[in-house]
């Protein structure tokens, strides 16, 4: 795959945007996540990887108040959000697309968009957040599918939808789960370049992801994960260079040189 990046747009480090200290999320037996503290700065693109189970789907549904942390807190913002449910970090900021794509099938893209609209920003209206649906669908490439129901999409119109869906609640960090998963190279491309956008537009962007030239093209800072623990963080290049990542990752299929 090749890189059509254009220039990066530099994050702000004064400006902490996501902070999480020693958050840790117990399943019974298993800490799926073990003590895992990192910052996002402002503008940045932050990737979360690391082999099969390490803990990276638990850390974001940790991030976006689908489970509580065990033990850890979470600021979004300057604001400490550890107790907060997932729909108060949704209004306070916070953005979440899925790996699963779960659209409402029977309704229209730009009324699954609208219905964002809705959710995230309490006071805007209906006819506000149907114009804000139309940008949105304008920006991520679905405009002329606008009318269609939900269900007839493609797989990476879907994707489109599902970015579009999480931007319309106004984030200002989005975390994304592995959104890049069954795209064709070409379809991969276009959606890093969507995501390209979003940074652009001034929001931070958390995602987890297996495709390494992805990793490798999108992110600003990478943090790895292994085993519920983080055991690297920092460039692509440094933590690809990392004999430790380099060890969790033998064996896997996952290549981890791009
Ligand atoms: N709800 C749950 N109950 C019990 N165990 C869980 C639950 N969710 C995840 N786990 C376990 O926690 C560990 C971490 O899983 P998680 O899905 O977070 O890893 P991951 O890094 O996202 O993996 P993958 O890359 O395969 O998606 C795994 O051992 C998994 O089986």
């Amino acid at each position: 795959m090749t890189a059509v990046m254009p220039a990066r747009t530099t994050p702000d480090q004064g400006n902490v945007v996501l902070r999480a200290q020693g958050l840790s999320k117990r399943f019974g037996g298993l800490l799926a996540v073990q003590n895992v503290s990192f910052t996002q700065y402002a503008g940045e693109i932050l990737a979360v990887i690391g082999p099969n189970g390490a803990g990276k789907t638990t850390l974001l549904n940790l991030l976006s108040g689908v489970y509580r942390p065990t033990s850890g807190q979470l600021w979004l913002l300057g604001n400490d959000v550890t107790g907060h449910a997932m729909e108060a970090r949704c209004h306070a900021g916070l953005g979440r697309a899925f790996q699963i794509v779960r659209p409402f099938p029977e309704m229209t893209v730009h009324e699954n968009v609208t219905v964002g609209a809705l959710f995230g920003k309490r006071g805007m209206n209906l006819p506000q957040a149907r114009e804000r649906a139309y940008d949105l669908l304008e920006r991520t490439g679905l405009a002329a599918h606008a009318d269609k129901a939900a269900h007839e999409l493609t797989l990476l119109q879907d994707k489109r939808l599902e970015v579009a869906r999480a931007l319309a609640t106004q984030p200002q960090v989005l975390l994304l789960d592995e959104v890049m998963a069954g795209l064709r190279p070409a379809e991969a491309q276009e959606a890093v370049a969507l995501v390209r956008s979003v940074q652009e537009s001034g929001v931070s962007v958390l995602f987890i992801e297996h495709i390494m030239p992805v990793v490798r093209d999108l992110a600003d800072r990478v943090v790895v994960m292994d085993q519920g623990q983080v055991i690297a963080e920092g460039t692509y290049r440094e933590v690809t260079a990392n004999p430790q990542v380099v060890s969790a990752y033998l064996g896997t299929e996952t290549e981890l040189h791009a």
